[in-house]
Protein backbone atom coordinates (compact mmCIF):
# COMPACT_ATOMS: atom_id res chain seq x y z
CA UNK A 1 0.00 0.00 0.00
CA UNK A 2 2.75 2.28 0.06
CA UNK A 3 2.78 2.41 -3.26
CA UNK A 4 -0.18 4.55 -3.14
CA UNK A 5 1.05 7.32 -1.27
CA UNK A 6 3.90 7.14 -4.00
CA UNK A 7 1.34 8.04 -7.32
CA UNK A 8 1.44 11.16 -8.73
CA UNK A 9 5.21 11.44 -7.15
CA UNK A 10 8.55 12.10 -9.10
CA UNK A 11 9.24 8.16 -8.66
CA UNK A 12 7.25 7.47 -11.68
CA UNK A 13 10.21 6.07 -13.79
CA UNK A 14 8.31 6.41 -16.71
CA UNK A 15 8.31 10.34 -16.67
CA UNK A 16 11.39 10.56 -15.75
CA UNK A 17 13.16 8.02 -17.92
CA UNK A 18 11.19 8.76 -21.09
CA UNK A 19 9.71 12.02 -21.46
CA UNK A 20 8.11 11.26 -24.23
CA UNK A 21 5.89 9.14 -22.34
CA UNK A 22 4.99 11.90 -19.73
CA UNK A 23 3.37 14.31 -22.14
CA UNK A 24 2.13 11.35 -24.57
CA UNK A 25 -1.50 10.86 -25.27
CA UNK A 26 -2.88 7.81 -25.86
CA UNK A 27 -6.38 7.65 -26.63
CA UNK A 28 -7.31 6.43 -29.64
CA UNK A 29 -7.26 8.85 -33.04
CA UNK A 30 -4.68 11.11 -31.10
CA UNK A 31 -7.31 12.43 -29.27
CA UNK A 32 -5.32 14.45 -26.24
CA UNK A 33 -6.11 13.69 -23.01
CA UNK A 34 -6.09 15.80 -19.46
CA UNK A 35 -2.61 14.75 -17.94
CA UNK A 36 -3.65 12.73 -14.75
CA UNK A 37 -7.31 14.43 -14.45
CA UNK A 38 -9.71 12.06 -14.57
CA UNK A 39 -12.12 14.32 -15.34
CA UNK A 40 -10.87 14.74 -18.74
CA UNK A 41 -9.50 11.70 -19.18
CA UNK A 42 -12.76 10.32 -20.97
CA UNK A 43 -12.10 7.86 -24.06
CA UNK A 44 -13.91 9.18 -26.67
CA UNK A 45 -17.09 6.51 -27.86
CA UNK A 46 -16.36 4.20 -30.88
CA UNK A 47 -12.95 4.56 -29.88
CA UNK A 48 -10.79 1.08 -30.39
CA UNK A 49 -9.07 -1.51 -27.97
CA UNK A 50 -7.22 -4.22 -29.15
CA UNK A 51 -6.76 -7.54 -27.45
CA UNK A 52 -4.58 -9.86 -28.21
CA UNK A 53 -5.81 -13.61 -27.61
CA UNK A 54 -9.38 -14.97 -28.41
CA UNK A 55 -10.15 -17.01 -25.17
CA UNK A 56 -12.91 -16.62 -22.42
CA UNK A 57 -11.89 -13.19 -21.08
CA UNK A 58 -11.10 -11.88 -24.48
CA UNK A 59 -14.66 -12.70 -25.78
CA UNK A 60 -16.30 -11.25 -22.21
CA UNK A 61 -14.14 -8.27 -22.46
CA UNK A 62 -15.13 -8.21 -26.16
CA UNK A 63 -19.08 -7.82 -25.27
CA UNK A 64 -18.67 -5.39 -22.54
CA UNK A 65 -16.44 -3.15 -24.75
CA UNK A 66 -19.10 -3.26 -27.37
CA UNK A 67 -22.07 -2.71 -25.31
CA UNK A 68 -20.61 0.35 -24.26
CA UNK A 69 -19.56 1.60 -27.67
CA UNK A 70 -16.44 1.07 -28.74
CA UNK A 71 -14.79 -0.55 -31.53
CA UNK A 72 -12.90 -3.52 -30.72
CA UNK A 73 -10.08 -4.99 -32.77
CA UNK A 74 -8.49 -8.56 -31.99
CA UNK A 75 -5.47 -10.18 -32.42
CA UNK A 76 -5.22 -13.99 -32.75
CA UNK A 77 -2.47 -16.62 -33.76
CA UNK A 78 -5.22 -18.29 -36.00
CA UNK A 79 -7.90 -15.31 -36.69
CA UNK A 80 -9.76 -17.19 -39.15
CA UNK A 81 -10.71 -19.72 -36.69
CA UNK A 82 -11.39 -17.53 -33.74
CA UNK A 83 -13.57 -14.83 -35.45
CA UNK A 84 -15.76 -17.84 -35.76
CA UNK A 85 -16.36 -16.91 -31.68
CA UNK A 86 -16.92 -13.14 -32.20
CA UNK A 87 -19.74 -11.04 -33.12
CA UNK A 88 -19.44 -9.70 -36.64
CA UNK A 89 -18.36 -6.44 -35.63
CA UNK A 90 -15.24 -7.44 -34.43
CA UNK A 91 -12.06 -7.20 -36.52
CA UNK A 92 -10.45 -10.44 -35.55
CA UNK A 93 -6.78 -10.23 -37.56
CA UNK A 94 -3.73 -11.35 -36.94
CA UNK A 95 -1.38 -9.70 -34.17
CA UNK A 96 0.43 -7.31 -35.78
CA UNK A 97 -2.60 -5.93 -37.36
CA UNK A 98 -4.19 -5.57 -33.98
CA UNK A 99 -1.64 -3.58 -32.42
CA UNK A 100 -1.17 -1.49 -35.44
CA UNK A 101 -4.94 -0.09 -35.06
CA UNK A 102 -5.25 0.90 -31.15
CA UNK A 103 -3.59 2.80 -28.77
CA UNK A 104 -4.73 0.54 -25.57
CA UNK A 105 -3.85 -3.37 -25.97
CA UNK A 106 -5.12 -5.83 -23.67
CA UNK A 107 -3.26 -8.85 -23.58
CA UNK A 108 -5.71 -11.39 -22.80
CA UNK A 109 -3.02 -14.32 -23.35
CA UNK A 110 -1.31 -15.73 -20.16
CA UNK A 111 1.86 -14.88 -18.67
CA UNK A 112 3.58 -17.95 -20.26
CA UNK A 113 3.12 -16.95 -23.38
CA UNK A 114 4.26 -13.09 -23.50
CA UNK A 115 7.44 -14.17 -25.19
CA UNK A 116 5.17 -13.48 -28.59
CA UNK A 117 4.94 -9.74 -27.78
CA UNK A 118 8.82 -9.93 -28.14
CA UNK A 119 8.05 -9.90 -31.89
CA UNK A 120 5.54 -7.06 -31.74
CA UNK A 121 7.73 -4.65 -29.59
CA UNK A 122 8.58 -1.84 -31.93
CA UNK A 123 4.74 -2.11 -33.27
CA UNK A 124 3.97 -2.06 -29.23
CA UNK A 125 5.97 1.02 -28.20
CA UNK A 126 4.71 3.64 -26.06
CA UNK A 127 1.20 2.16 -26.35
CA UNK A 128 -0.34 0.99 -23.13
CA UNK A 129 -0.60 -2.81 -22.17
CA UNK A 130 -3.03 -3.87 -19.73
CA UNK A 131 -1.76 -6.45 -18.00
CA UNK A 132 -5.23 -8.63 -16.52
CA UNK A 133 -3.58 -11.81 -15.94
CA UNK A 134 -3.59 -13.89 -13.12
CA UNK A 135 -1.29 -16.80 -11.68
CA UNK A 136 -2.34 -19.95 -10.08
CA UNK A 137 -0.74 -19.65 -6.77
CA UNK A 138 -0.15 -16.17 -4.79
CA UNK A 139 3.48 -15.47 -5.22
CA UNK A 140 4.22 -17.46 -8.10
CA UNK A 141 6.86 -15.98 -9.98
CA UNK A 142 9.43 -13.54 -8.15
CA UNK A 143 8.03 -10.45 -9.96
CA UNK A 144 4.42 -10.01 -10.37
CA UNK A 145 3.37 -10.55 -14.09
CA UNK A 146 2.81 -6.70 -14.53
CA UNK A 147 6.43 -6.16 -13.95
CA UNK A 148 7.87 -8.76 -15.76
CA UNK A 149 5.59 -7.55 -18.85
CA UNK A 150 7.55 -3.92 -17.86
CA UNK A 151 10.59 -5.27 -18.48
CA UNK A 152 9.86 -7.36 -21.31
CA UNK A 153 9.21 -4.24 -22.91
CA UNK A 154 10.48 -1.22 -21.89
CA UNK A 155 9.26 1.14 -24.39
CA UNK A 156 5.46 0.54 -23.69
CA UNK A 157 3.14 1.55 -21.06
CA UNK A 158 2.19 -1.42 -18.29
CA UNK A 159 -0.95 -0.91 -16.83
CA UNK A 160 -2.16 -3.69 -14.45
CA UNK A 161 -5.60 -3.80 -14.03
CA UNK A 162 -9.37 -6.00 -14.41
CA UNK A 163 -7.47 -9.29 -13.46
CA UNK A 164 -9.83 -9.19 -10.25
CA UNK A 165 -13.15 -9.73 -12.54
CA UNK A 166 -14.13 -13.22 -13.77
CA UNK A 167 -14.77 -13.50 -17.64
CA UNK A 168 -18.47 -14.46 -16.31
CA UNK A 169 -18.79 -10.84 -14.50
CA UNK A 170 -17.36 -9.37 -17.05
CA UNK A 171 -20.13 -10.15 -19.94
CA UNK A 172 -22.85 -9.30 -17.44
CA UNK A 173 -24.35 -6.14 -18.44
CA UNK A 174 -24.60 -4.62 -14.79
CA UNK A 175 -23.41 -7.02 -12.04
CA UNK A 176 -24.67 -5.41 -8.77
CA UNK A 177 -22.22 -7.41 -6.74
CA UNK A 178 -18.68 -6.85 -5.45
CA UNK A 179 -17.55 -7.71 -8.72
CA UNK A 180 -17.09 -4.13 -9.67
CA UNK A 181 -14.55 -3.24 -8.24
CA UNK A 182 -11.38 -2.96 -10.07
CA UNK A 183 -7.43 -2.59 -9.21
CA UNK A 184 -5.55 -0.61 -11.42
CA UNK A 185 -2.03 0.73 -10.89
CA UNK A 186 0.76 1.73 -13.27
CA UNK A 187 4.02 3.72 -12.68
CA UNK A 188 2.63 6.37 -15.54
CA UNK A 189 -0.04 8.36 -13.98
CA UNK A 190 -1.66 9.37 -17.63
CA UNK A 191 -2.06 5.38 -18.36
CA UNK A 192 -3.54 4.81 -15.30
CA UNK A 193 -5.97 7.60 -15.07
CA UNK A 194 -7.11 6.72 -18.74
CA UNK A 195 -7.76 2.88 -18.02
CA UNK A 196 -9.21 4.50 -15.15
CA UNK A 197 -11.92 5.95 -17.07
CA UNK A 198 -12.07 2.97 -19.41
CA UNK A 199 -12.96 0.95 -16.82
CA UNK A 200 -15.55 3.64 -15.36
CA UNK A 201 -17.00 3.87 -18.80
CA UNK A 202 -17.28 -0.12 -18.61
CA UNK A 203 -19.15 0.28 -15.64
CA UNK A 204 -16.67 -0.72 -13.38
CA UNK A 205 -15.58 1.07 -10.24
CA UNK A 206 -11.84 1.70 -10.80
CA UNK A 207 -9.49 1.47 -7.33
CA UNK A 208 -6.75 3.76 -7.99
CA UNK A 209 -3.52 1.00 -6.49
CA UNK A 210 -0.61 3.29 -7.40
CA UNK A 211 2.70 2.36 -9.00
CA UNK A 212 3.45 -0.96 -10.69
CA UNK A 213 4.66 -2.05 -7.50
CA UNK A 214 0.93 -2.74 -6.21
CA UNK A 215 0.59 -5.04 -8.86
CA UNK A 216 1.63 -8.44 -6.91
CA UNK A 217 -0.72 -7.15 -4.61
CA UNK A 218 -3.39 -6.95 -7.28
CA UNK A 219 -2.32 -10.43 -8.69
CA UNK A 220 -2.47 -12.64 -5.69
CA UNK A 221 -6.19 -11.07 -4.69
CA UNK A 222 -8.06 -13.34 -6.76
CA UNK A 223 -6.62 -15.90 -5.36
CA UNK A 224 -6.49 -16.08 -2.00
CA UNK A 225 -8.90 -18.09 -0.29
CA UNK A 226 -10.41 -15.85 2.66
CA UNK A 227 -7.60 -14.38 3.61
CA UNK A 228 -7.60 -13.85 7.37
CA UNK A 229 -9.66 -16.56 7.56
CA UNK A 230 -7.13 -19.71 8.12
CA UNK A 231 -6.12 -18.60 12.07
CA UNK A 232 -9.52 -18.28 13.53
CA UNK A 233 -10.57 -21.38 11.41
CA UNK A 234 -7.74 -23.18 13.13
CA UNK A 235 -8.32 -21.90 16.71
CA UNK A 236 -12.14 -22.95 16.03
CA UNK A 237 -11.43 -26.23 14.96
CA UNK A 238 -8.93 -27.23 17.51
CA UNK A 239 -11.09 -25.84 20.40
CA UNK A 240 -13.94 -27.99 19.09
CA UNK A 241 -11.89 -31.45 18.72
CA UNK A 242 -10.52 -30.33 22.47
CA UNK A 243 -13.89 -29.55 24.13
CA UNK A 244 -15.35 -32.33 21.86
CA UNK A 245 -12.68 -34.92 23.23
CA UNK A 246 -13.44 -33.67 26.75
CA UNK A 247 -16.94 -34.34 26.74
CA UNK A 248 -16.88 -37.78 25.14
CA UNK A 249 -14.47 -38.69 27.76
CA UNK A 250 -16.39 -37.38 30.61
CA UNK A 251 -19.65 -38.27 29.75
CA UNK A 252 -19.97 -41.24 27.69
CA UNK A 253 -16.44 -42.79 27.87
CA UNK A 254 -16.24 -42.76 31.65
CA UNK A 255 -19.69 -44.12 32.83
CA UNK A 256 -19.68 -46.30 30.25
CA UNK A 257 -16.19 -48.08 32.01
CA UNK A 258 -17.39 -47.41 35.20
CA UNK A 259 -20.79 -48.28 35.97
CA UNK A 260 -21.41 -49.99 32.18
CA UNK A 261 -23.82 -47.05 31.48
CA UNK A 262 -24.41 -46.62 27.95
CA UNK A 263 -24.63 -42.86 27.06
CA UNK A 264 -24.26 -42.90 23.14
CA UNK A 265 -26.85 -41.52 22.00
CA UNK A 266 -26.09 -38.43 23.14
CA UNK A 267 -23.09 -37.56 20.68
CA UNK A 268 -25.26 -36.53 17.73
CA UNK A 269 -26.92 -33.94 19.53
CA UNK A 270 -26.51 -34.03 22.86
CA UNK A 271 -22.05 -33.32 22.49
CA UNK A 272 -21.98 -31.09 19.89
CA UNK A 273 -24.61 -28.76 21.41
CA UNK A 274 -22.19 -29.20 24.46
CA UNK A 275 -19.26 -28.19 22.30
CA UNK A 276 -20.68 -25.36 20.41
CA UNK A 277 -20.91 -23.01 23.12
CA UNK A 278 -17.85 -23.89 24.83
CA UNK A 279 -16.37 -22.75 21.85
CA UNK A 280 -18.52 -20.56 20.66
CA UNK A 281 -17.84 -18.03 24.37
CA UNK A 282 -13.76 -19.13 24.19
CA UNK A 283 -13.55 -17.59 20.74
CA UNK A 284 -15.09 -14.85 22.09
CA UNK A 285 -13.09 -14.05 24.86
CA UNK A 286 -9.98 -14.13 22.63
CA UNK A 287 -11.52 -11.22 21.05
CA UNK A 288 -11.60 -9.40 23.90
CA UNK A 289 -8.06 -11.19 25.48
CA UNK A 290 -5.78 -9.81 22.12
CA UNK A 291 -6.68 -6.33 23.30
CA UNK A 292 -5.85 -6.60 26.61
CA UNK A 293 -2.45 -8.54 25.86
CA UNK A 294 -1.85 -5.08 23.87
CA UNK A 295 -2.92 -2.83 26.28
CA UNK A 296 -0.49 -4.65 29.15
CA UNK A 297 2.33 -4.66 26.65
CA UNK A 298 1.89 -1.06 26.26
CA UNK A 299 2.27 -0.79 29.87
CA UNK A 300 5.08 -2.85 30.01
CA UNK A 301 7.19 -1.04 27.44
CA UNK A 302 5.74 2.47 28.54
CA UNK A 303 4.89 3.83 25.20
CA UNK A 304 2.44 2.74 22.21
CA UNK A 305 4.64 3.39 19.22
CA UNK A 306 6.47 0.10 19.99
CA UNK A 307 5.46 -2.94 17.26
CA UNK A 308 3.14 -5.81 18.95
CA UNK A 309 5.01 -9.03 18.31
CA UNK A 310 3.93 -10.58 15.45
CA UNK A 311 1.63 -13.20 16.75
CA UNK A 312 -0.55 -10.16 18.99
CA UNK A 313 -0.54 -8.22 15.90
CA UNK A 314 -1.85 -11.02 13.61
CA UNK A 315 -4.38 -12.28 16.72
CA UNK A 316 -5.18 -8.40 17.10
CA UNK A 317 -5.91 -8.53 13.20
CA UNK A 318 -8.42 -12.08 13.67
CA UNK A 319 -10.44 -10.30 15.96
CA UNK A 320 -13.53 -9.27 13.54
CA UNK A 321 -12.40 -13.37 11.77
CA UNK A 322 -12.96 -14.60 15.80
CA UNK A 323 -16.28 -12.86 16.52
CA UNK A 324 -17.73 -13.90 13.51
CA UNK A 325 -17.09 -17.41 14.22
CA UNK A 326 -18.39 -17.20 17.98
CA UNK A 327 -21.36 -15.58 16.92
CA UNK A 328 -22.07 -18.22 14.11
CA UNK A 329 -21.55 -20.75 16.36
CA UNK A 330 -23.53 -19.44 19.38
CA UNK A 331 -26.37 -19.25 16.39
CA UNK A 332 -25.93 -23.22 15.24
CA UNK A 333 -26.10 -23.81 19.41
CA UNK A 334 -29.57 -21.95 19.22
CA UNK A 335 -30.29 -23.98 16.63
CA UNK A 336 -29.13 -27.41 18.01
CA UNK A 337 -31.17 -26.69 21.76
CA UNK A 338 -34.62 -25.23 20.22
CA UNK A 339 -34.28 -29.02 18.69
CA UNK A 340 -33.88 -30.57 22.28
CA UNK A 341 -37.07 -31.60 23.18
CA UNK A 342 -38.08 -32.84 19.80
CA UNK A 343 -35.94 -35.94 20.30
CA UNK A 344 -36.96 -39.05 21.01
CA UNK A 345 -34.93 -39.76 23.90
CA UNK A 346 -36.16 -36.74 25.89
CA UNK A 347 -39.92 -37.98 25.46
CA UNK A 348 -39.23 -41.36 26.77
CA UNK A 349 -36.53 -39.61 29.60
CA UNK A 350 -39.55 -37.26 30.25
CA UNK A 351 -42.19 -40.61 30.48
CA UNK A 352 -39.97 -42.69 32.95
CA UNK A 353 -39.55 -39.06 35.65
CA UNK A 354 -43.51 -38.91 35.14
CA UNK A 355 -43.57 -42.50 36.16
CA UNK A 356 -41.39 -42.39 39.03
CA UNK A 357 -43.38 -39.70 40.50
CA UNK A 358 -46.43 -41.27 40.29
CA UNK A 359 -44.44 -44.82 42.27
CA UNK A 360 -42.84 -42.09 44.91
CA UNK A 361 -46.99 -40.65 45.18
CA UNK A 362 -44.96 -37.17 44.40
CA UNK A 363 -48.19 -34.94 42.88
CA UNK A 364 -46.17 -31.66 42.22
CA UNK A 365 -42.88 -31.68 41.01
CA UNK A 366 -42.62 -27.42 41.13
CA UNK A 367 -39.21 -26.52 41.94
CA UNK A 368 -39.11 -22.74 42.37
CA UNK A 369 -35.21 -22.77 42.44
CA UNK A 370 -34.76 -24.87 39.00
CA UNK A 371 -37.46 -22.59 37.68
CA UNK A 372 -35.62 -19.38 38.30
CA UNK A 373 -32.75 -21.02 37.39
CA UNK A 374 -33.76 -22.15 34.05
CA UNK A 375 -36.08 -19.07 33.31
CA UNK A 376 -32.48 -16.70 33.84
CA UNK A 377 -30.42 -19.26 32.02
CA UNK A 378 -32.84 -19.08 28.88
CA UNK A 379 -33.04 -15.23 29.01
CA UNK A 380 -29.19 -14.69 29.50
CA UNK A 381 -28.73 -17.08 26.38
CA UNK A 382 -31.09 -14.44 24.38
CA UNK A 383 -29.79 -11.63 25.22
CA UNK A 384 -26.07 -12.82 24.34
CA UNK A 385 -27.20 -13.26 21.39
CA UNK A 386 -28.99 -10.66 20.57
CA UNK A 387 -25.76 -8.98 21.67
CA UNK A 388 -23.41 -10.92 19.32
CA UNK A 389 -26.08 -10.30 16.62
CA UNK A 390 -25.81 -6.89 17.12
CA UNK A 391 -21.37 -6.72 17.12
CA UNK A 392 -21.94 -9.10 13.95
CA UNK A 393 -23.99 -6.92 11.89
CA UNK A 394 -21.54 -3.46 12.58
CA UNK A 395 -18.76 -5.71 11.50
CA UNK A 396 -20.50 -5.38 8.02
CA UNK A 397 -18.62 -2.76 6.25
CA UNK A 398 -21.59 -0.72 4.92
CA UNK A 399 -23.28 -0.54 8.37
CA UNK A 400 -19.45 -0.07 10.00
CA UNK A 401 -19.16 2.94 7.68
CA UNK A 402 -22.21 4.46 9.01
CA UNK A 403 -20.70 4.43 12.49
CA UNK A 404 -18.43 7.04 13.79
CA UNK A 405 -15.36 5.62 15.74
CA UNK A 406 -16.86 6.50 19.23
CA UNK A 407 -19.90 4.64 18.51
CA UNK A 408 -18.27 2.12 16.78
CA UNK A 409 -15.96 1.70 19.89
CA UNK A 410 -19.08 1.33 21.91
CA UNK A 411 -20.72 -1.02 20.43
CA UNK A 412 -17.58 -3.55 19.99
CA UNK A 413 -16.22 -2.75 23.29
CA UNK A 414 -18.49 -1.76 25.85
CA UNK A 415 -21.45 -4.00 24.48
CA UNK A 416 -19.55 -6.53 23.34
CA UNK A 417 -17.59 -7.20 27.36
CA UNK A 418 -21.33 -7.34 28.05
CA UNK A 419 -22.00 -9.85 25.75
CA UNK A 420 -19.25 -11.61 27.17
CA UNK A 421 -20.23 -10.91 30.43
CA UNK A 422 -24.04 -12.03 30.24
CA UNK A 423 -23.02 -15.27 28.39
CA UNK A 424 -20.66 -16.22 31.00
CA UNK A 425 -23.78 -16.00 33.34
CA UNK A 426 -25.57 -18.28 31.15
CA UNK A 427 -23.02 -20.96 30.91
CA UNK A 428 -22.61 -20.73 34.67
CA UNK A 429 -26.46 -20.99 35.13
CA UNK A 430 -26.70 -23.89 32.81
CA UNK A 431 -25.39 -26.61 34.96
CA UNK A 432 -23.78 -24.82 37.98
CA UNK A 433 -26.16 -26.79 40.80
CA UNK A 434 -26.11 -29.90 38.57
CA UNK A 435 -22.32 -30.13 38.35
CA UNK A 436 -21.77 -30.35 42.23
CA UNK A 437 -24.76 -32.30 42.69
CA UNK A 438 -23.10 -35.13 40.75
CA UNK A 439 -22.08 -38.23 41.27
CA UNK A 440 -18.52 -37.83 43.45
CA UNK A 441 -16.51 -39.75 40.75
CA UNK A 442 -16.94 -36.61 37.76
CA UNK A 443 -15.29 -34.32 40.60
CA UNK A 444 -11.45 -34.87 39.09
CA UNK A 445 -12.84 -34.05 36.07
CA UNK A 446 -15.00 -30.37 36.15
CA UNK A 447 -17.94 -30.63 33.23
CA UNK A 448 -16.36 -28.90 30.27
CA UNK A 449 -18.44 -25.73 30.29
CA UNK A 450 -17.02 -24.90 33.77
CA UNK A 451 -13.54 -25.68 32.08
CA UNK A 452 -14.74 -23.34 28.78
CA UNK A 453 -15.70 -20.47 31.36
CA UNK A 454 -12.12 -20.06 33.26
CA UNK A 455 -11.05 -17.93 30.12
CA UNK A 456 -13.90 -15.46 30.18
CA UNK A 457 -14.13 -15.11 33.97
CA UNK A 458 -9.65 -14.52 33.45
CA UNK A 459 -11.19 -12.03 30.37
CA UNK A 460 -13.94 -10.07 32.83
CA UNK A 461 -11.50 -9.90 35.44
CA UNK A 462 -9.02 -8.25 33.41
CA UNK A 463 -11.37 -5.89 32.00
CA UNK A 464 -12.66 -4.70 35.75
CA UNK A 465 -8.88 -4.47 36.89
CA UNK A 466 -8.44 -2.11 33.84
CA UNK A 467 -11.42 0.00 34.82
CA UNK A 468 -9.92 0.52 37.96
CA UNK A 469 -6.50 1.42 37.14
CA UNK A 470 -8.41 3.90 34.49
CA UNK A 471 -10.10 5.40 37.60
CA UNK A 472 -7.16 5.19 39.75
CA UNK A 473 -5.18 7.22 37.32
CA UNK A 474 -7.93 9.83 36.85
N1 LIG B 1 -11.01 -16.46 -17.69
C1 LIG B 1 -11.18 -15.63 -16.67
O1 LIG B 1 -12.22 -15.64 -16.00
C2 LIG B 1 -10.10 -14.64 -16.33
C3 LIG B 1 -8.89 -14.63 -16.99
N2 LIG B 1 -7.93 -13.72 -16.67
C4 LIG B 1 -6.63 -13.70 -17.36
O2 LIG B 1 -6.87 -13.44 -18.73
C5 LIG B 1 -5.91 -14.11 -19.52
C6 LIG B 1 -6.64 -14.96 -20.55
O3 LIG B 1 -7.46 -15.86 -19.87
P1 LIG B 1 -8.45 -16.87 -20.66
O4 LIG B 1 -9.10 -16.13 -21.75
O5 LIG B 1 -9.28 -17.50 -19.65
O6 LIG B 1 -7.40 -17.90 -21.22
P2 LIG B 1 -7.59 -18.92 -22.42
O7 LIG B 1 -6.66 -20.03 -22.15
O8 LIG B 1 -9.03 -19.22 -22.62
O9 LIG B 1 -7.12 -18.07 -23.68
C7 LIG B 1 -5.88 -17.52 -23.77
C8 LIG B 1 -5.61 -17.18 -25.23
O10 LIG B 1 -4.20 -17.07 -25.36
C9 LIG B 1 -3.83 -17.44 -26.68
N3 LIG B 1 -2.75 -18.45 -26.59
C10 LIG B 1 -2.85 -19.73 -26.15
N4 LIG B 1 -1.65 -20.34 -26.24
C11 LIG B 1 -0.79 -19.43 -26.74
C12 LIG B 1 0.58 -19.45 -27.08
N5 LIG B 1 1.32 -20.54 -26.90
N6 LIG B 1 1.12 -18.34 -27.56
C13 LIG B 1 0.40 -17.23 -27.75
N7 LIG B 1 -0.92 -17.14 -27.47
C14 LIG B 1 -1.49 -18.22 -26.97
C15 LIG B 1 -5.02 -18.06 -27.35
O11 LIG B 1 -5.52 -17.14 -28.31
P3 LIG B 1 -5.28 -17.34 -29.90
O12 LIG B 1 -5.39 -18.82 -30.18
O13 LIG B 1 -6.36 -16.57 -30.53
O14 LIG B 1 -3.92 -16.81 -30.19
C16 LIG B 1 -6.02 -18.24 -26.23
O15 LIG B 1 -7.32 -18.08 -26.61
C17 LIG B 1 -5.07 -14.94 -18.56
O16 LIG B 1 -3.87 -14.29 -18.29
C18 LIG B 1 -5.91 -15.03 -17.33
O17 LIG B 1 -5.12 -15.15 -16.17
C19 LIG B 1 -8.17 -12.77 -15.72
C20 LIG B 1 -9.34 -12.72 -15.04
C21 LIG B 1 -10.39 -13.68 -15.26
FE1 LIG C 1 -26.55 -22.19 25.93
Amino acid sequence: MDSISLMGGSRSPLSSHHPRHAQACFLPNGTKSGVGDPETARLPARSTVAILGSGDFSKCLTIRLLRCGFHVVVGSRHPKLASQSFPHVVDVTHHEDAVGKASIVFLAIRREHYSILWDLKHLLEGKILVDVSNNRRVNQYPESNAEYLASLLPDSIAVKGFNVISAWAMQQSCPKDASTQVFICSDSVEARHQIMELARQLNFLPVDMGTLSSSRDIENIPIQLFPGWKGPVLAAVALSIFFFAYAFVRDIIHPYVKYKQSDFYKIPIEMVNRTLPTVAITLLALVYLAGQLAAAHQLYYGTKYRHFPHWLEGWLQSRKQLGLLSFFLAAVHVAYSLCLPMRRSERYLLLNTAYQQVHANVENAWNEEEVWRVEMYVSFGIMSLGLLSLLAITSIPSVHSTLNWREFSFIQSTLGYIALLIATFHGLLFGWKRAFEEDAYRFYLPPSFMVALALPVCVILGKVLMLVCELCTY
